[in-house]
């Protein structure tokens, strides 16, 4: 089984490396066609409008589509999670490209800029159960987006208290909000943080376990609609988005 990584920009060496780790080889993606050589595929994080500048410039992005539509595993870790939902906020101007397929809506800044980033013990009950280790995650959130709002398909993996002090979950004080950082919904899978950072494989086992489990005929039940990315007003959620 080869898993591909898009290897435009970001983390996708430390993803490869990941997948080495747990047995797999991963495959660097950059051009559409190479996308028929593998069952699988990740996204890794880095910085969404810039990928998403690469992705068209290559041309991948009805390939990406496809590839969703054909019902193959997609995991996106932090910007690839931002290229897989139906809706983006927070966008810079002129927003960017989707490919969609995951019905939530997320704010590509969530939990603030650059020196906001942080790391937190995220528990993940779900996977613990399916991968065994502890209830918790170490979480590494760089300029991390969060998710607002999901689907009646999708399912919450892991979410953790919204910062009252945007970038801090430490600070965290008051009535508790949560926001949702993991999210499953068939073959796509997504995540605010960094897992191929650290050295706790069980989100990568539980995506290969995602592409064994997935039949040939995988359907194609996820909507690939992604015209509205950058349209809603953020003050409709009800959590504490970062201002820039
Ligand atoms: N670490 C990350 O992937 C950050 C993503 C970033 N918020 C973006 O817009 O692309």
């Amino acid at each position: 089984m080869a898993v591909g990584v898009l290897a435009l920009q970001g983390s996708f060496n430390e993803h490869i490396a990941a997948l080495k780790r747990v047995g797999v080889k991963g495959v660097q993606i950059r051009k559409p066609e190479q996308l028929q050589s593998v069952s699988a595929l990740i996204i890794p994080g880095g910085e969404s409008t810039t990928m998403a500048k690469l992705a068209e410039y290559h041309n991948l992005f009805p390939a990406l589509r496809e590839f969703v539509k054909m019902g193959k595993p997609v995991w996106g870790t932090c910007a690839g999670l931002i290229f897989l939902a139906e809706k983006a906020i927070g966008q810079k101007t002129g927003g960017q490209e989707l490919i969609g397929g995951l019905d939530c809506t997320v704010h590509r800044n969530f939990f603030g800029s650059q020196i906001q980033s942080f790391e937190a013990e995220i528990p993940i009950p779900e996977i613990a159960a399916k991968e065994g280790g502890p209830p918790s995650f170490r979480g590494v959130f760089i300029r991390a987006p969060g998710i607002l709002e999901v689907g009646p398909e999708v399912q919450v993996l892991a979410d953790v208290p919204a910062p009252s002090t945007v970038g801090s979950l430490e600070d965290n004080a008051g009535p508790e909000k949560k926001v949702i950082v993991a999210v499953r919904q068939g073959n796509l899978l997504a995540t605010a943080f960094h897992p191929e950072l650290t050295a706790d494989t069980r989100w990568h086992s539980y995506f290969l376990k995602m592409v064994n489990e997935t039949s040939e005929e995988a359907s194609s039940s996820t909507s690939l609609s992604s015209e509205e990315l950058s349209s809603s007003d953020p003050s409709k959620y009800d959590l504490p988005i970062f201002q820039q």
